[in-house]
């Protein structure tokens, strides 16, 4: 079921896919901000509809957002996440920080993955995922010793060459990933400083780069799909078939959640 019918060819409504902005200050105001380029496959490769919800006024109105959506999103930022919440100190106070989507976003995780519904971190995204599972986080890979320079190779290069294939990521052979992929091996961007170090309780590791960072991770006690990758398979997603695949596997299971609440 990859269209919005059911299995008798009955229209059924577009899945409804969470997404929490995160913060950007401009000129002395507050924004809540979330990039296009994510929701554009949400859109046109899950074939979903997308309720963008605000980070910035605490967590109390996560269990009603929940009870509306089919799946949750966690987007890529910028920002750097508080890593008191992780138990170390903060060694990156060049980087901003966004502590109520830190907040709001380690909340929902627990919640949305117990309520069974279907999960979907990308970079900052799964780096919450881990850290709402109780790991953390290298927070220079740069400047730790033996693992690669994650970032963008010059952040002053085109948006194509920044969000261009950048290294090889290896997927664990025989994982529900390594299934819907159909491959073990491919090229990804890379845009980050930081990464997964110690992977959260229950988290599996899916996928490397050749550093053997943790590039992609799933948590096996929940059924639905669950799944946290440390590239941007939101870039040009309908070109890259990869990419694709993870985009149409997200909306097939937020359809089937869709269906079996009715
Ligand atoms: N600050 C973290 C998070 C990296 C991240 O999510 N980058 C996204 C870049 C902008 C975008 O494409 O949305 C880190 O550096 O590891």
């Amino acid at each position: 079921m990859s269209n919005n019918t059911d299995h008798s060819g009955k229209t059924m409504r577009k899945p409804l896919i969470l997404v929490p902005t995160g913060s950007r200050e401009r000129d002395g105001l507050d924004y809540q901000v979330m990039g296009t380029k994510y929701l554009v496959p949400l859109v046109s490769v899950s074939n979903c509809d997308i309720l963008m919800v605000p980070t910035c006024f605490g967590s109390d109105a996560i269990d009603t957002y929940l009870d509306l959506v089919d799946g949750v999103f966690l987007s890529g930022a910028s920002t750097n996440i508080d890593p008191t919440l992780y138990g170390q100190e903060w060694l990156t106070p060049d980087q901003s920080q966004d502590k109520d989507r830190d907040n709001f976003n380690i909340a929902l995780i627990p919640k949305a993955l117990n309520k069974g519904l279907p999960f979907f971190g990308v970079c900052r995204g799964l780096q919450e995922y881990n850290i709402a599972h109780g790991g953390d986080l290298y927070q220079a890979l740069h400047d730790t010793e033996g693992m690669m320079d994650h970032r963008e190779k010059d952040p002053d290069a085109s948006l194509e060459e920044c969000y261009g294939p950048n290294h090889k990521v290896t997927l664990v052979p025989n994982t529900w990933l390594a299934d819907v992929i159909g491959q073990t091996e491919f090229m990804v961007n890379s845009l980050h400083g930081q990464g997964v170090k110690t992977l959260g309780q229950g988290l599996s590791a899916l996928a490397h780069a050749p550093d053997g960072l943790v590039e992609a991770a799933s948590n096996p006690a929940f059924a639905q799909f669950n799944l946290g990758v440390q590239w941007h398979p939101e870039w040009m997603t309908a070109h890259n078939p990869v990419y694709t695949k993870i985009f149409k596997a997200f909306g097939d299971a937020a359809r089937q959640y869709a269906a079996q609440r009715g």
